[in-house]
């Protein structure tokens, strides 16, 4: 492959929804997007037949469920040869319908597994990338969700089991059984994506805190708003997936399309406005221009330092980095 002097950022998930317009969005600046995705035929279409220019997107295989995977794309990425720009952790799964918990290859909860615990992994290897590129404006961007930030719908609108790590109990215990399972005593499916995207956020201000004096590279959280109709939503029941962007679209007003989304994430990654470090940088639900960093809005566990260096220890260890 050619290697031009084009920027490089890496998309998890990048064959669908956020991902991929984010993808889009990036290409179009004139990034060079490494697609991190577990069909790369799949993905290869998908860039295709949205007009993303080939010479700006190169499709690598990731399996975010997979530890083992997680090391192999990054020893793939290595090969390529490319300075390392950005980090777009993107991908994730929901399953709010499940009764028991699915296992990843590594036996965890597949929610925490995919969206926390990947992600864990990849960000502290391709760290390394980061700090040895050349680049001199660095970025690594997590997808934060609602969950992370309840004051969000203004108390009007109430969001059942909102996230809550407890004691961390369900890592020291390896996870076998998920935290959602530990804390509440029975599996919630829906909870155990909440706590996952709790996590996400935790590791972002965690690396915040470890590493962006040392290597100037930013750390951040995002919202982009709520994007109603993504294949994030195609394991929940039919009629929420007709329901929900109608209610989203009508009554809430709050409604964002993939590609504004997309967009919202290729701002964060590629304006200079937003390079700062340790923010969570949210659009809002109803308010929809405007965005603004909101420490003062995030939900408190979300800004748990104390929290957030456990979290670290824990998964740490989980992943085998000690
Ligand atoms: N849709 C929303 O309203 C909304 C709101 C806020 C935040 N988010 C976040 O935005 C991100 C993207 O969600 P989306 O709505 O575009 O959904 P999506 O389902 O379109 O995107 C998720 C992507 O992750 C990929 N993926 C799933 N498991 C994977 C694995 N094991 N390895 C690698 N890739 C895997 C999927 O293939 C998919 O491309 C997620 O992190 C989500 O939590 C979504």
């Amino acid at each position: 492959m050619e290697n031009d002097q084009k920027p490089v950022v890496i998309v998890t998930g990048a064959s669908s929804g956020v991902g991929l317009n984010a993808a889009k969005s990036l290409a179009d600046r004139g990034w060079h997007v490494i697609m991190a995705c577990r069909n790369l035929d799949k993905a290869k279409d998908v860039a295709q037949s949205i007009g993303m220019p080939v010479e700006n997107y190169t499709v690598l295989h990731l399996d975010l469920a997979s530890l083992a995977s997680v090391r192999r794309f990054v020893e793939d990425f290595r090969a390529l040869g490319r300075p390392l720009h950005s980090v777009v952790c993107n991908a994730a799964v929901y399953y709010p319908l499940l009764k028991e918990p699915m296992r990843s290859e590594d036996g965890y909860e597949l929610s925490v597994a995919t969206n926390h615990l990947g992600h864990f992994l990849l960000c502290n290897l391709l760290l390394e990338d980061l700090k040895n590129s050349p680049a001199a404006d660095k970025r690594m961007v997590i997808l934060g969700t609602v969950t992370a930030n309840p004051k969000e719908l203004g108390g009007k609108i109430p969001i059942p089991a909102p996230p809550d790590l407890g004691d961390l109990q369900g890592f020291e215990q390896g996870f076998k059984a998920p935290i959602s399972m530990i804390n509440d005593k029975k599996f919630k499916s829906g909870k155990a994506y909440k706590d996952s995207k709790l996590c996400n956020v935790l590791t972002m201000r965690e690396l915040h805190r470890r590493y962006h004096d040392e290597t100037g590279i930013t750390f951040n959280s995002l919202y982009p708003g709520c994007v109603a109709d993504t294949p994030l939503f195609r394991n929940h029941y039919s009629l929420f997936q007709t329901i929900f962007p109608w209610f989203q679209k009508n009554i809430t007003g709050g409604y964002v399309s993939q590609e504004l989304a997309g967009d919202r994430v290729a701002q964060v990654v590629a304006e200079d406005e937003f390079n700062q470090s340790g923010v969570y940088w949210s659009w809002g639900n109803r308010q929809k221009p405007g965005r603004r960093s909101f420490d003062q809005e995030v939900s408190n566990e979300a800004q748990d330092d104390a929290k957030a260096r456990k979290l670290w220890d824990l998964s740490a260890k989980l992943v085998g980095m000690v």
